[in-house]
């Protein structure tokens, strides 16, 4: 089949990619003229496992190509994603310029029958937005031209996108046309194990069951952050209850991990997109807001830890941070907890010493440029010379098995202060370092 991928992001470059491995052929275009230059170059724009491997090879197969321009784009193509972003608006409401104006940009260049498929993540009623756009643009040409909407969500991990693309859960086809199912189970054909993964309803219930999956799994983790402040006050260990917990398999162990919050480019706007869509019906999602509420507290946990030990003023104290990214395999740092962490500590006076197997680069331009006192490491024991404490943020493997010997002997301090629940406290007692930990007192 012929692809064009509108918006070559984690969620188009991958898609796009992954079609193109199954044989397809696939375009990719974005607006973001230095990220197309990038990839033409055979430069791969974001860090992903596997995916710079399947690029090189399916654009040397004639399998994948860039463009920033949209016209070249849909010539011949008979299928068109939309991928681009959809960030939070000032009112927390989706901002859908970006779909729109791809819309629009369909409408006026498409050269064929086409079937146009949702791949952002959008609210409930986004379809037929982008329906009566597309038709306007053919109205205004006269074209004939005859197109179909498809709502088929994402549910890739950043960190774990190409596999997670490649072995689906479930493929979610939001259609009621028969020719448009029957394509879709075409192009994911490859990807599935039983037909059992295809999971097919109306457009407005596919939006809705994309917000309402990560509304779920952003739930979980504010609910089990809870039960860990819960458990640090009244002196239970929340790591126990956790197990306690997860081994009912009406639980179940995923997405029960305690941390400082859960940040990314997804669950926050996502639940706060909800949150807005409900109150737009005239429902008040008392929920979701607890969820993002809880949220919001626990990305300021790790600095409150730190103030608890150190005070709140941190002027000539110096912190090792571990891991900057939102999550492990990634390096993105969109709402990432890093970024309140070391907005509070270099706020009252803190100096920082950070080291991300893959986000720095991306910290210092954009995300912590702001910040001076911040020295990036060239690797996780570096970071820890005439630092008072080693701050963990993000779980990468790397800093899974320590040399504690070597933390000890590196640190001016002897705390760890852990975000992520890695390490076991009666081992650092070995090592002489004091470890305070999520949902431990
Ligand atoms: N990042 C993730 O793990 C997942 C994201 N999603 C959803 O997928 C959508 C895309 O997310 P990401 O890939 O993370 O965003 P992203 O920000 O990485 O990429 C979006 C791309 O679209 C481009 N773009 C914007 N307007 C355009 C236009 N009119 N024409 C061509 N390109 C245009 C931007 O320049 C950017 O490169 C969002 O709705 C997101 O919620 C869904 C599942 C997973
Ligand atoms: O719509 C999206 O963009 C995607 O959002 C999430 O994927 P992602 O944000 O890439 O990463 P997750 O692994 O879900 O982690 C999100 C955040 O939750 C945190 N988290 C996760 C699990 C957990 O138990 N505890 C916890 O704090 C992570 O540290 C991270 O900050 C969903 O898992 C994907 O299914 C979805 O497609």
């Amino acid at each position: 089949m012929k692809i064009a991928m509108i918006g070559t992001g984690y969620v188009g470059l991958v898609t796009g990619t992954c079609f193109a491995e199954t044989g397809n052929d696939v375009i990719c275009v974005d607006v973001n003229a230095e990220k197309i230059n990038k990839l033409k170059d055979g430069h791969i724009p974001i860090y992903e496992p596997g995916l710079a491997d399947m690029v090189k090879s399916n654009v040397k197969k004639g399998n994948l190509s860039f463009t920033t321009n949209i016209e070249e784009a849909l010539q011949k193509v008979n299928i068109c994603f939309i991928a681009v972003g959809t960030p939070m608006g000032e009112d927390g409401s989706a901002d859908l310029q970006y779909v729109l104006s791809a819309a629009r940009d369909i409408g006026r260049y498409m050269t064929q029958d086409t079937y146009v498929v949702d791949k952002s993540t959008v609210p409930v009623g986004t379809g037929e937005k982008v329906r009566q756009v597309i038709a306007e643009e053919l109205a205004k040409r006269n074209s004939k031209l005859q197109f179909d909407i498809i709502s088929n969500p994402e549910f890739l991990k950043e960190g774990n996108a190409c596999a997670d693309f490649m072995t689906p859960d479930r493929v979610i086809i939001g259609s009621e046309q028969p020719d448009s199912i029957e394509t879709m189970k075409e192009l994911y054909e490859p990807f599935i194990r039983s037909r059992e993964v295809f999971i097919i309803m109306d457009v407005k219930s596919a939006e809705l069951a994309k917000y309402a999956a990560n509304a779920m799994l952003a739930t979980k983790i504010s609910f089990i952050n809870e039960i860990a402040n819960i458990s640090e006050r009244v002196g239970a260990d929340v790591n126990k209850v956790r197990r306690g917990i997860g081994s009912d398999s009406r639980i179940g162990y995923s997405f029960i991990n305690p941390g400082c919050g859960y940040g990314g480019s997804c669950f926050p706007k996502d639940v706060q997109a909800l949150i807005k869509t409900s109150s737009e019906y005239g429902y008040e999602a008392e929920l979701l807001q607890s969820v993002e509420k809880v949220n919001y507290a626990q990305k300021h946990i790790l600095a409150q830890k730190v103030q608890n030990i150190f005070g709140s003023n941190l002027a000539g104290k110096t912190f090792a941070i571990w891991g900057l990214a939102f999550k492990p395999g990634t390096d993105d740092m969109r709402a990432a907890p890093s970024i309140e962490l070391i907005k509070t500590l270099v706020g009252n006076g803190a100096s920082i010493k950070a080291y991300d197997p893959k986000a720095m680069k991306i910290a210092q331009q954009y995300y912590l440029k702001d910040f001076d006192n911040i020295i990036y490491s060239k690797n996780k024991y570096d970071a820890l010379y005439e630092a008072d404490a080693l701050i963990l943020v993000t779980e990468w493997k790397e800093f899974q098995s320590p040399d504690f010997m070597e933390i000890k002997g590196r640190l001016k301090g002897n705390y760890i202060i852990d975000g992520r629940n890695q390490y076991k406290e009666k081992i650092l007692e070995k090592f002489g370092l004091a470890y305070i930990q999520m949902g431990v007192k």
